[in-house]
């Protein structure tokens, strides 16, 4: 049966008040579909004010002052019977994981779609959502739930996020990763036995608002540093969305002392003398419906200042005057193809409008 296309959609945001919530908020008061419909805002569920009360949006977020109805918005403290008695139809977890995890199934359990920015629901493997520590209160019916979520990568799942009740919304890092691998590895272009590196460098607002030893400033500033190495999170999304094992693939991330942006730099040894017309052929093909992603034209390589602010992820590469290497470098900003934009990106798919609207 064709999709029924809904005019507008009541969304609600859960976390307004972080890195990625603010860029969701933005987003969302902007998108020409929800005019008439703007989100709900919510905070925690003893509110985001320090006496459990609402607080103006643009208190948390003055930079969102003038845009759209934004001044006349409130954050409310989370409260489900709210979200009912207002229609929700789309709710948005940009939450830490536990949480998320927590409140998904509940969500679905009133009749609301999520769109969850956090790892939650990202892993199919038991063994690769391990590193989260997830607990569950119902793990038999979270396991039925994690089997239904689907993996919100449009490129990659752009027919399942559209009938999806429940979206995991991709990792920064896993974004541009999976989305420069992708086309590599379904045209078979790719020597695993050699194993593919991947290098990335990270603004620091990926690691969230809350200040840690590793992303104080003295700490962060003039400083690059790798971290996780042979253990960041991410890797599983990798391992499961690109169907490899960990002796195929290795990612090293590293912080970088900007606010926001992530470039990586992906190493790969080619199954066969490869010319720059294969591999553009294949990268272009591949993107050809994909509105978000710009394939660069070789020699040009992506770079964070053409991502930042911005909604895409920039794929380039270069290939070895011997045809047998290739670099690709992939680029986008955290907070937005790598978190907010993503989502918006899958909500659009879920309504039945088209993926890049309020993107572009
Ligand atoms: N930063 C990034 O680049 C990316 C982040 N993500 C994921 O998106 C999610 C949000 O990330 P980010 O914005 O960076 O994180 P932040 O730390 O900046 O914000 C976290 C948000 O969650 C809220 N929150 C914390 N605990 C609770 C709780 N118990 N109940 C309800 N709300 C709570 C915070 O509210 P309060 O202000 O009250 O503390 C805040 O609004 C995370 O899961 C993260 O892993 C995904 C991709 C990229
Ligand atoms: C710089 C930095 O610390 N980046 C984060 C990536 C955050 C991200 O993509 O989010 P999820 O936590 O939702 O996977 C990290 O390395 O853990």
């Amino acid at each position: 049966m064709p999709k029924t296309v809904a005019t507008t959609l009541r969304t609600a945001v859960a976390g307004v008040s972080g890195y990625a919530g603010a860029e969701l908020a933005r987003l969302l008061l902007c998108h020409p579909r929800l005019v008439l419909t703007p989100p709900m805002f919510l905070g925690r569920m003893d509110g985001p004010g320090a006496d459990g009360g609402s607080v103006a949006l643009t208190s948390l977020h003055p930079q969102l002052s003038g845009l759209a109805n934004a001044d006349n918005l409130s954050v409310s403290p989370f409260d489900w019977d709210q979200l009912q008695r207002e229609g929700i139809e789309l709710l948005f977890l940009a939450t830490p994981h536990e949480q998320a995890r927590e409140w998904a199934p509940i969500a679905l359990a009133h009749g609301i779609k999520v769109v969850d920015l956090s790892a939650a629901w990202r892993l199919q493997e038991a063994d690769n959502r391990a590193i989260y520590k997830l607990t569950d209160s119902d793990p038999a019916a979270a396991a039925t739930l994690q089997a239904e979520a689907v993996y919100g990568s449009p490129e990659l799942h752009g027919p399942a996020i559209a009938n999806a009740r429940l979206v995991a919304n991709p990792g920064c890092y896993a974004t541009s990763i999976i989305l420069a691998l992708a086309p590599l590895l379904r045209a078979n272009l790719a020597d695993l036995d050699c194993g593919i590196i991947c290098d990335s460098k990270s603004g620091v607002s990926g690691a969230g608002k809350t200040p840690s030893p590793g992303t104080h400033f003295m700490y962060a500033a003039d400083n690059l540093s790798a971290y996780a190495v042979f253990g960041h999170r991410h890797t599983g999304e990798m391992l499961e969305q690109l169907h490899l094992t960990t002796e195929q693939i290795q990612f090293t991330p590293h912080l970088l002392p900007i606010p926001r942006g992530i470039l990586s730099t992906i190493y790969v040894r080619l199954n066969e003398v490869g010319s720059i017309k294969k591999i553009q052929d294949c990268f272009d093909e591949f993107y050809i419906s994909s509105p978000m992603v710009r394939v660069r034209r070789s020699p040009m390589l992506p770079q964070i200042q053409h991502v930042v602010r911005n909604n895409f992820c920039d794929i380039g590469f270069q290939l070895s005057p011997d045809g047998k290497r290739l670099v690709v470098i992939s680029c986008l900003d955290n907070l937005l193809k790598g978190a907010a934009s993503q989502a918006v990106q899958n909500m659009n798919l879920m309504a039945g409008w088209h993926e890049s609207e309020g993107l572009l």
